[in-house]
């Protein structure tokens, strides 16, 4: 199963005008327009549409993306996952159209995130012209990276390593209390990538309401992660953990509570790995520096 990139998200929402603000005047996306009315579509490159927020009941991730080749590696996807027992389904024409891909199948990791396999997506031929001028880093990359909750380590890695072709790129233990098992014990957090991206997904093995720990995004300037701090405190959105450089992508980044309750990581000068010598590893900090998540505290 030949993964490209993640290539879009799309979040349900009971609060269409906070969404509009946080995309738009912090994290500094364009918005566009897209096929359904009332939903709120957003570019960060030619993609048609990379962020999309759906009007729902609930505030959570609803699903993500992943980006293969051509028809030939859809169907490479089809008999992968039939052969695994993994149940899938496919997009409906309102589901392709929505998404302005050429054909789409979705199915669920063991712990109910929700995956969506597409090629085929539509680019602008009008440039992205973001508010506040931020230049975000994709192509080969993809748009980003998002951490899932998982409930079972060893179960997340068989399943997106051995049966989606997830390659391990770091790994890093936090202890059992973190997540309420007993003292002395460990739980992982692995890092995995399908290109030069140091990590596509990551998991935290804790549950998490909003579906979603965190998705990243980059930009290629640290003027420009400077920026979307000042728009951070401007608009009074909650910092969830302060600036810092991580150990394992060297990402220097700053984490903001989104509207659905996840962060989104907002990024610059994350590393990009050769999987002809790149060696899996443990990483033994979170960063190197920074990367307050107290709070303050
Ligand atoms: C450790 C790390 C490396 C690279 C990343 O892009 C990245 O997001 C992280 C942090 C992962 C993780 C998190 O997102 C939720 C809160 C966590 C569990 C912490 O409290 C420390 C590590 C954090
Ligand atoms: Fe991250």
């Amino acid at each position: 199963m030949d993964l490209k990139s993640m290539g879009y998200v799309r979040v349900s929402s009971t609060d269409l005008d906070q969404w509009r603000t946080f995309a738009g005047k912090v994290l500094g996306l364009a918005e566009t327009r897209g096929p359904t009315e009332g939903n709120l579509y957003y570019r960060i490159d030619q993609v048609s549409a990379r962020l999309v927020v759906v009007p729902g009941e609930v505030d959570q991730l609803t699903c993500v993306g992943w980006e293969v080749a051509d028809h030939k590696a859809l169907q490479e996807v089809r008999e992968h996952l039939q052969k695994a027992g993994v149940d899938f389904e496919e997009g409906t024409r309102d589901e392709i159209d929505e998404r302005r891909v050429q054909e789409l199948v979705r199915f669920s990791d063991p712990f109910d995130n929700v995956f969506e396999v597409f090629h085929g997506i539509s680019y602008e031929s009008r440039p992205v012209v973001p508010p506040y001028g931020a230049q975000f880093v994709t192509g080969d990359q993809g748009m980003g990276h998002v951490v899932l909750p998982v409930s079972d380590d060893v179960e997340a890695l068989r399943f997106y390593a051995d049966v989606l072709g997830f390659r391990l790129r770091d790994s890093m233990s936090m202890p059992g209390e973190f997540v309420g098992k007993e003292p002395g014990s460990k739980i992982w957090l692995r890092f995995l990538g399908v290109n030069p991206r140091h990590h596509s997904l990551a998991f935290l093995p804790m549950p998490n309401p909003s579906k979603c720990v965190h998705i990243m995004l980059e930009v290629t300037d640290l003027d420009d992660v400077g920026r979307a701090l000042e728009r951070v405190r401007k608009h009074g959105a909650k910092l969830s953990a302060t600036l810092g450089r991580h150990m394992n992508d060297e990402m220097v980044s700053f984490y903001v509570r989104s509207p659905a309750g996840f962060d989104v990581e907002f990024g610059t000068d994350g590393l990009r790995v050769d999987d002809g010598s790149w060696v899996a590893r443990e990483s033994t900090a979170v960063s190197y520096w920074g990367h307050d998540f107290s709070g303050g505290s």
